[in-house]
């Protein structure tokens, strides 16, 4: 009986420190981060604007500082403000926060888990990390320069062909210049202009499945069991199904091309890879691995170099002349510059980080998510959080970047190493950081360098002669932050930059075979080293 009472009692007290223990785990002991008062069940979604949020969060940094919590019906999301924050919980503590936030409707519906910028961070996603860091990362980047050289020759080429005098929209000559360079590579072909059906079909199905990824595009993604409705009741269920087949369509066509077409591409490196090493990535996979690799590296590259063209019209306060006097000095008038030229050109860098500063163009930031409870400066972070750093917000910090972050102001960047060591917060962070960031800043450096060489950039006149007025804050919403259309005018600046532009500019007569095959050779050299 003692004995029995012994063990009760020791039950007892067992469950009681079990129930304690528990209690201090799991109840939440710390606040949640501060952030504007949330009403029952809808939370902070009637504060949050249905256009240009990111605005309105950056703006909430004044209140709330460098992390803040909202209530969007239920789900936790947190806000990061600072290069610190950022850095501190999505970089250093990687392992927690690089999941991604589900989007029912756009990753499991209409790409069917194929999207590799949607996946959650787990082994199925390292793998394929793994094989963009064989053909993206800086060593192979590198292998790229001669031909990412031959393309920005080109629109070089296209520029004083079409747009000098009253001027034109360029646009269309910076998503030919960036979109050649990746499809050549990819899938063995070059784009000749903005109209080649390759491109339009690509930015097509961009533009349909960005409408998947806005917030609250479809109510299915906050109440996923809404999925059991019958076709009729869930037209998102058609829409989605529609949008996966175009995809899968353009995507395994594009992947029989670039297997078949001669010479190197990266399709026929890394689906001789995924053979050899019996990786678990089916045909289709791959297919979409590549759909998404071109997707995300166009936007990106395109808008920054546009952005960069806003910068030279509107916020010219002295770095164009500047940049001009760096550039004839060391490359003299009689050559294009080229990426050899980096080391001796920092203004041309310092542009470059700047334009990365001043437009980073996911201006709002790509969610990350957390499936585990953390806690950051005497904050609670709650299990399935979605976490996110809002860029607009990290890059106009005046303790790091000096004051006046809306100006474009590149001599930041030229004295400070504490500038040189920050994470670019325009390519995100941590483990989900952009793979392509060193293709891009290539692309983009040889871009900005040979423009600035070469011509004299204003805004475009109207028709009756009129100097049109470009507006360097209007911007497209969504996850990618686009300039609005406008005219700018490039007129060379002297003969020679167009003797040199006219004498080899025009490179479509190029072997691009011989090119790719080139490229495949060096890349195994060392890989194999
Ligand atoms: C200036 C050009 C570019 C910018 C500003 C840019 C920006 C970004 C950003 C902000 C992210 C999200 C990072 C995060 O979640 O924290 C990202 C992801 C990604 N980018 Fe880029 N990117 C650029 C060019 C490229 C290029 C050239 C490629 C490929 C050739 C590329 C491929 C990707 C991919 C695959 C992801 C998804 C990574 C993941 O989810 O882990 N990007 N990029």
């Amino acid at each position: 009986m003692a004995l029995t009472a012994s063990i009760v009692a020791a039950a007892a007290l067992g469950l009681i420190t079990v129930h304690f223990v528990r209690w201090l785990v799991t109840e939440p002991s710390l606040p949640l981060p501060p952030g504007p008062p949330a009403l029952p069940v809808i939370g902070n979604v009637h504060q949050v604007p249905k256009t240009f949020a990111w605005r309105q969060f950056a703006e909430w940094r004044k209140q709330y500082g460098s992390i803040y919590h909202l209530n969007v019906f239920g789900q936790h999301v947190i806000v990061l403000t600072t290069s610190q924050a950022a850095h501190d919980l999505l970089a250093k503590r990687g392992a927690t926060f690089s999941d991604r936030p589900k989007m029912f409707v756009a990753q499991e519906l209409a790409l069917k888990n194929m999207n590799v910028l949607l996946m959650d961070y787990n082994e199925r996603f390292k793998v394929r990390q793994r094989l963009e860091a064989t053909v993206l990362g800086q060593n192979a980047s590198s292998k790229y320069l001669e031909f990412q050289s031959i393309e920005s020759k080109q629109l070089m080429y296209d520029l004083l062909m079409n747009a000098g005098g009253k001027g034109v929209n360029i646009h269309g000559f910076l998503e030919r210049t960036t979109a050649s360079t990746i499809f050549a590579l990819f899938y063995g072909f070059r784009i000749k202009d903005a109209e080649a059906p390759e491109l339009v079909n690509a930015m097509q199905l961009d533009d349909e499945f960005s409408e998947f990824v806005q917030l609250g595009a479809f109510l299915v993604d906050t109440f996923p069991a809404l999925n059991v409705l019958p076709g009729p009741l869930a037209p998102w269920k058609a829409k989605a199904e529609a949008h996966h087949q175009r995809q899968r369509k353009l995507h395994i066509g594009n992947l029989n091309r670039g297997l078949k077409a001669p010479g190197w591409t990266f399709t026929k490196q890394l689906h001789q890879t995924v053979q050899e090493e019996n990786l678990p990535i089916s045909f289709d996979e791959l297919a979409f691995e590549f759909g998404t690799l071109v997707d995300a590296s166009l936007d990106g590259t395109v808008e920054t170099l546009n952005w960069f063209i806003i910068a030279i019209i509107t916020q010219d306060n002295g770095f164009v002349a500047k940049a001009k006097q760096e550039l004839d000095r060391v490359v003299g008038r009689n050559r294009l510059p080229t990426l050899d030229d980096m080391p001796h050109l920092p203004f041309i860098s310092a542009l470059l980080e700047e334009v990365l500063r001043w437009r980073a163009v996911g201006a709002g930031g790509v969610p990350h998510f957390t499936k585990v409870e953390s806690e950051y400066q005497g904050h609670r972070i709650p299990a399935n959080s979605v976490v996110v750093a809002n860029h607009w917000a990290v890059t106009r910090e005046e303790a790091v970047f000096g004051p006046d972050t809306d100006s474009f102001l590149p001599d930041r960047w030229m004295d400070g190493d504490m500038l040189k060591i920050l994470p670019v917060a325009g390519f995100g962070y941590g483990r989900r950081t952009c793979p392509g960031r060193f293709f891009a800043r290539n692309m983009i450096w040889v871009s900005m360098a040979r423009l600035l060489w070469a011509f004299d950039i204003t805004p475009g006149r109207s028709e009756d002669g009129k100097l049109t007025v470009v507006d360097a804050d209007g911007c497209t919403d969504g996850l990618v932050m686009r300039a609005l259309p406008y005219k700018a005018s490039f007129e060379p600046r002297d003969e020679n930059a167009r003797e040199v532009i006219l004498k080899d500019g025009d490179t479509f007569g190029e072997d691009l075979p011989a090119i790719l095959s080139k490229i495949g050779e060096q890349l195994n050299k060392k890989n194999n080293k």
